[in-house]
């Protein structure tokens, strides 16, 4: 092997030895003929003895076709279909020749061992003594290793000549693909190009393989007409000297960057290759496969190799690529192909041939945690035929169930073709850890298009440089290009709640008595958890799993978690790698954290049990465990998993990489937003307290330093441990103040008085019963006389029936909130309702447009006196709308009845004319007033810092738990 990687740095692809192709098929003199032994005079006259007659005999064993244990052996050899001596291929490769066609290229190529004589070849060029003392060397190297091996493995299966299986594959692949283009085989463009080529081997500790393509865009033919042909490399399976490569040649290197879009249908302007998105239909694309060129691919002989991996050439016949079937989106299949091929030179000339290098790097999905793109088709490509492979899928990597355990997240890795095809080498202990450190293979393409979106996972999963040593049968995912395994999976997002679902409950410890636990900074949360109210956690457990949130419920996240879940029956804080402390509140301290080997990046909260015993604030984590079970919101966090390791109860949620709006507040000129923005985040929050309210949550903690901004730019409320759960009774609000005299409104279809019962559906009763539409007729054509016009609008909607389904009537007497944010109610102890909510829903918004809070006084006593006896004044900058002061000025109401929302929730607050215009449907695709600085806000710093498993110290300061990653 070790002659492979010399005589790998020795080959260009510009000095590729072509041949001929003759008739439809490629024509060689027999082995040893004279011809061929005076095309190489200098082997003849120096290897006249024991060593040409070894050659003599090697030659000949071969049979008559070339063997295909040679060719893969062979790190210098590429059998390449081609359309004709015009196609493109052969017009570049001309150029190389260009000074002496022949001679030249023979001379700095290495002679193609293995196959030089087998009669499909064409003529040979003469061959120098040097050339011929390496194909000598590493022609006899290859032959001892390869008897080696199939002295093993002959027990396992009878023999077959090794050149009739390639000759065999060729055949099934041109009749497959004949047949399916409808073309000639000899007639057919050149648009699959097989190589089967050895892979140098490549200690695992080489450097890792940049994530890209190549995209080899050759000149386009003289004589025939073909678009750019793009190449794509597809390792297909490690054998026990290196790798098979499938080569496929499509048509239009735009298809590459077509399929990077969710687009639904791919195809080459020629019309021989098609590359479909359908829901329901498998596209397999037409391959038509010419006869091969016999090339020096030096592409391959970077690929890294599976040492371990053995090839079994009996599998040959039985294709790998004609089964494997991607039901993705393409670009993750170009992604995979391109993982392991980029040690291809960037760009040139190669062989002859114009090269064009487009290099796609696959964004670290650890900074894009929460991409997805979703596709709702799937995809399926096989190459030549879904029942007669080029290659088989080597067990020789899997354990006896055909699968791949990867070693930190323990995946399972199948092999789908292995269904098919039962292995014939049982040799399925070997270990994945180490064979697949140094190797490259596909084991199958199947992904499920549902786990497309995320790139943490991709299907992809790479095997790393050090695996662990006490896991054998195993694979460890990681960034590593060394070795790629496609993982198949079956998706189910919803499954989340399994037999490892750590579901563990947080030690019980009633503390009803629990009062007034005040926190020392003003913008502190105040504690005093109470559920005069509440129902219990288990009603809405038992209606909502973490599993069950349709929003989520194609992220990627689910199914890495769900992985790891399966592998080792749960989930635990050893699963994760710890990367960065994000913030440490009264309860617990969230971690930034990354499960192992998926780059799926989540917040973790951590909670010491026995501390929160201690400071009676188990409710407080079992009420904030309990709302996020239930969360399903885009703007309010997603629950993973929760779990409890080492008497910590950990929350796994969804991380925000954006920083808080108090942070981003601060980074505003003047340090307060425009009154767009500002409209823009209360506009999301007032949809989340809604979406909580009918929920019967009522947040009770709102401030800026909780409302978290995502990586889109759209915010996130969090932070539900002071949160008071109520029941919700939706009722039906009939007008309580008479509708307007105004005749003409009175009349026609916008009579409110039509819509008095609930279940009328007439038309004319459902177009006023439309409320936003007659917003923004109001707003469409304004009147000259409209200072009254938003009392009006107010009226007439206050005498429609309405549907309330907030908890209106909910009642706490608890002491809980933030100094500035605390509603008069609270303070005086009156008892409170979700009507606090849209107490601190005013403030926030006074504090977002001028920047601080409107009581806020010397002291937590001045502000909270403030709160209730101060009235309510507006500072002369930064200059606001009055719609904006005017909605303030309704929702600081001191008195929780005439509180605007407090009658109709969140309804109310929506149709304030502060907010006329805002389709509240298609908030969440609004563009953000600005994108977060995720580096900045250092996700992209812990992110980066990968690898560095740390581990946690729990420290109680206070009345607070630090948990210090060291
Ligand atoms: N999902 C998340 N993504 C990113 N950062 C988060 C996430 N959840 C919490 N954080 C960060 O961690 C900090 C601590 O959050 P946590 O919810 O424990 O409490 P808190 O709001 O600071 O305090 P308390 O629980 O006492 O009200 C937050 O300030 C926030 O910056």
């Amino acid at each position: 092997m070790g002659s492979f990687v010399g005589a790998c740095e020795i080959v260009e692809e510009k000095d590729v030895v072509r041949l001929a192709k003759h008739s439809g098929r490629y024509c060689m003199p027999p082995l040893g003929s004279s011809r061929d032994i005076e095309q190489r005079p200098a082997l003849k006259s120096e290897y006249q003895g024991s060593v040409e007659y070894d050659i003599d005999q090697l030659f000949q064993s071969i049979s008559i076709k070339p063997s295909p244990r040679r060719v893969m052996g062979s790190s210098f050899h590429r059998f390449e279909t081609s359309a004709s001596a015009g196609t493109s291929r052969r017009t570049s490769a001309s150029t190389s020749r260009s000074t002496s066609p022949s001679k030249k290229g023979a001379m700095k190529n290495p002679f193609p061992m293995g196959t030089p004589r087998s009669p499909r070849v064409g003529p040979s060029d003469s061959i120098s003594l040097k050339q011929a003392l390496r194909d000598l060397c590493i022609s006899k190297a290859s032959e001892m290793a390869a008897q080696k091996r199939l002295s093993k493995s002959a027990a396992a299966s009878p023999r077959v000549s090794e050149a009739d299986r390639i000759k065999s594959l060729y055949r099934q692949v041109l009749n497959e693909s004949a047949g399916r283009s409808g073309l000639p085989v000899d007639k057919g463009k050149s648009l699959v190009e097989i190589s089967l080529t050895p892979v140098v081997d490549i200690p695992s500790s080489s450097q890792s393989i940049p994530q890209q393509f190549d995209v080899l865009e050759t000149e386009p033919s003289n004589s025939i007409s073909e678009p750019s042909q793009a190449k794509i490399l597809l390792p297909i399976n490690g054998n026990r000297s290196g790798l098979k490569i499938v080569r496929c040649q499509m048509l239009e290197t735009s298809l590459l960057h077509k399929s990077n879009k969710s687009g639904s249908s791919l195809s080459s302007s020629s019309g021989d290759y098609e590359l479909q998105l359908d829901e329901d239909t498998t596209y397999i694309p037409h391959v038509v496969i010419e006869d091969s060129l016999v090339e020096i691919d030096k592409h391959v002989t970077s690929l890294p190799l599976c040492s371990g991996s053995k090839v079994d050439s009996e599998e040959l016949d039985k294709s790998i690529v004609s089964s494997a079937t991607l039901k993705s989106e393409p670009t993750i299949l170009i992604s995979e192909l391109k993982g392991k091929l980029d040690n291809a030179p960037s760009s040139g000339t190669e062989n002859g041939k114009l090269v064009s290098k487009v290099t796609k790097y696959i964004p670290r999905p650890k900074l894009r945690p929460k991409r997805k793109i979703l596709l709702k088709r799937k995809l399926k490509i096989a190459i030549a035929s879904t029942t007669k492979m080029v290659e088989k899928v080597d067990t020789s990597l899997e354990p006896s169930a055909s699968e791949l355990l990867c070693q930190k997240c323990h995946c399972a890795l199948k092999s789908s073709s292995t269904e098919n095809h039962p292995p014939t080498n049982t040799n399925g202990t070997e270990k994945c850890s180490n064979d697949l450190s140094s190797s490259s293979k596909i084991i199958s393409i199947e992904a499920d298009q549902e786990s497309l979106a995320s790139p943490p996972l991709n299907r992809i999963l790479k095997c790393n440089k050090e695996p662990k040593k006490d896991s054998s049968n195993s694979c460890e995912v990681s960034d590593s290009d060394e070795a790629v395994v496609v993982l198949k999976q079956e998706v189910s997002s919803s499954s989340y709640s399994g037999k490892g679902d750590a579901d563990e409950q947080i030690r019980e410890h009633p503390t009803s008595s629990e009062k007034f636990e005040f926190s020392l900074s003003s913008k502190n949360s105040l504690g005093d958890y109470s559920s005069s109210t509440s129902i219990s956690e288990e009603s809405h457990l038992s209606r909502f799993s973490c599993g069950n949130k349709p929003h989520m419920s194609m992220d990627v996240r689910w199914e890495a978690i769900k992985h790891v879940k399966l592998q080792h029956g749960s989930l635990g804080l050893r699963h994760f790698n710890l990367l960065k402390k994000l913030g440490c509140g009264d309860i617990g301290t969230v971690y930034l954290a990354e499960l192992v080997g998926t780059n799926c990046l989540f917040a973790i909260k951590v909670m010491d049990i026995e501390f929160l015993a201690r400071r009676k604030k188990t409710p407080r984590a079992q009420a904030e465990r309990a709302i996020l079970k239930m969360l399903d919101h885009p703007f309010l966090p997603t629950l993973y998993a929760q779990f409890t390791s080492d008497n910590l109860s950990c929350l796994v949620m969804e991380y925000c990489p954006g920083g808080d709006l108090h942070v981003l507040r601060q980074k505003q000129l003047s340090r307060c937003f425009s009154e767009p923005a500002a409209r823009f985040y209360v506009a999301e929050i007032l949809l989340a307290l809604e979406y909580l309210h009918m929920l019967g949550v009522i947040y009770r903690d709102l401030k800026p330093e909780n409302i978290l901004v995502r990586e889109d730019g759209h915010i996130m409320l969090t932070d539900f441990d002071l949160s008071l759960r109520c029941a919700v009774n939706p009722t039906l609000l009939r007008s309580t103040s008479p509708p307007e005299k105004d005749p003409a409104r009175m009349s026609g279809p916008y009579n409110p008085s039509n819509c008095i019962q609930p279940l009328c559906i007439e038309p004319s009763c459902r177009v006023p019963c439309f409320s936003p539409r007659l917003l923004s007729t109001q707003a469409r054509n304004p009147k000259p006389k409209r200072t009254k016009r938003p009392d009006l609008l107010t009226q007439q909607f206050r005498s429609l029936p309405q549907l309330v389904a907030e908890p209106t009537e909910a009642r706490s007497n608890s002491f809980v909130g933030t100094h500035e944010y605390l509603a008069p109610e609270i303070i005086k102890g009156e008892g409170h309702g979700a009507a606090v909510d849209w107490w601190t829903f005013g403030v926030l918004l006074y504090e977002l447009l001028y920047g601080k809070t409107p009581f806020k006084g010397y002291d937590n006593e001045e502000t909270l006196s403030n709160v209730v006896y101060q009235n309510l004044k507006f500072p002369d900058s930064p200059l606001v709308s009055f719609q904006a002061k005017e909605l303030i000025r309704r929702l600081l109401v001191k008195d929780p009845e005439g509180r605007l929302g407090s009658e109709k929730g969140a309804a109310e607050i929506k149709r304030h004319p502060f907010f006329i215009g805002l389709n509240w449907a298609l908030i969440r695709c609004a563009i953000p007033p600005e994108l977060p600085d995720i580096y900045e806000n250092g996700a992209g710093e812990a992110a980066s810092s990968e690898g560095n498993n740390r581990y946690l110290e729990c420290k109680a300061i206070g009345d607070h738990l630090e948990f210090e990653l060291f």
